[in-house]
């Protein structure tokens, strides 16, 4: 779980209260407090998102998204802060067990639709995304070529 508190700035154009990224977890759920920042990128264009008080936001992350051999994407996604009012948002993560293979399902998985990404445990995506953090890049498909190119040299 984290809890964000994103004071009001001067000058809101020149900062950003969480950087751009994509959530690495299997799911986000996200209570934001009446006071919009969070955005979304879609087609190339960043969408605010009206902050619901009795709502919760569900994030899809990089492990659900894997874990669905890419069915449903993960979202980029940023929180900007404003000149006036401080905001508070509460993220509950959810994440697997850390001995669990992150595998698709067989259904999800045919000549049309072949394995997106190699089997993996969570530790070892959140030790990745913990020493290669790098806002706006993909961090699954970075991610994901490493296990490629371990995958290799371990059949050299
Ligand atoms: O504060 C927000 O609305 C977003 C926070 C967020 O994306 C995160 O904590 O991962
Ligand atoms: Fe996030």
């Amino acid at each position: 779980m984290r809890l964000n508190y994103y004071p009001s700035c001067l000058k809101p154009e020149l900062t950003l209260g969480t950087g751009p990224h994509y959530d690495p977890t299997s799911l986000t759920v996200l209570h934001q407090d009446c006071v919009s920042g969070l955005q979304v990128f879609v087609d190339n264009e960043w969408y605010s998102i009206n902050p619901n008080f009795n709502a919760f936001v569900v994030n899809i992350g990089d492990t659900f998204m894997a874990l669905l051999n890419g069915r449903y994407k993960s979202c980029l996604h940023r929180a900007v802060v404003n000149n006036t009012t401080p905001r508070k948002s509460l993220a509950f993560f959810l994440c697997p067990d850390k001995d669990k293979v992150v595998c698709p399902p067989t259904k999800l998985v045919d000549y049309n639709n072949p394995r997106l990404y190699l089997d993996f445990t969570w530790p070892v995506l959140l030790e990745f995304t913990q020493k290669h953090h790098r806002a706006e890049t993909n961090t699954l498909q970075a991610f994901s070529m490493l296990l490629q190119e371990n995958n290799a040299e371990a059949y050299e």
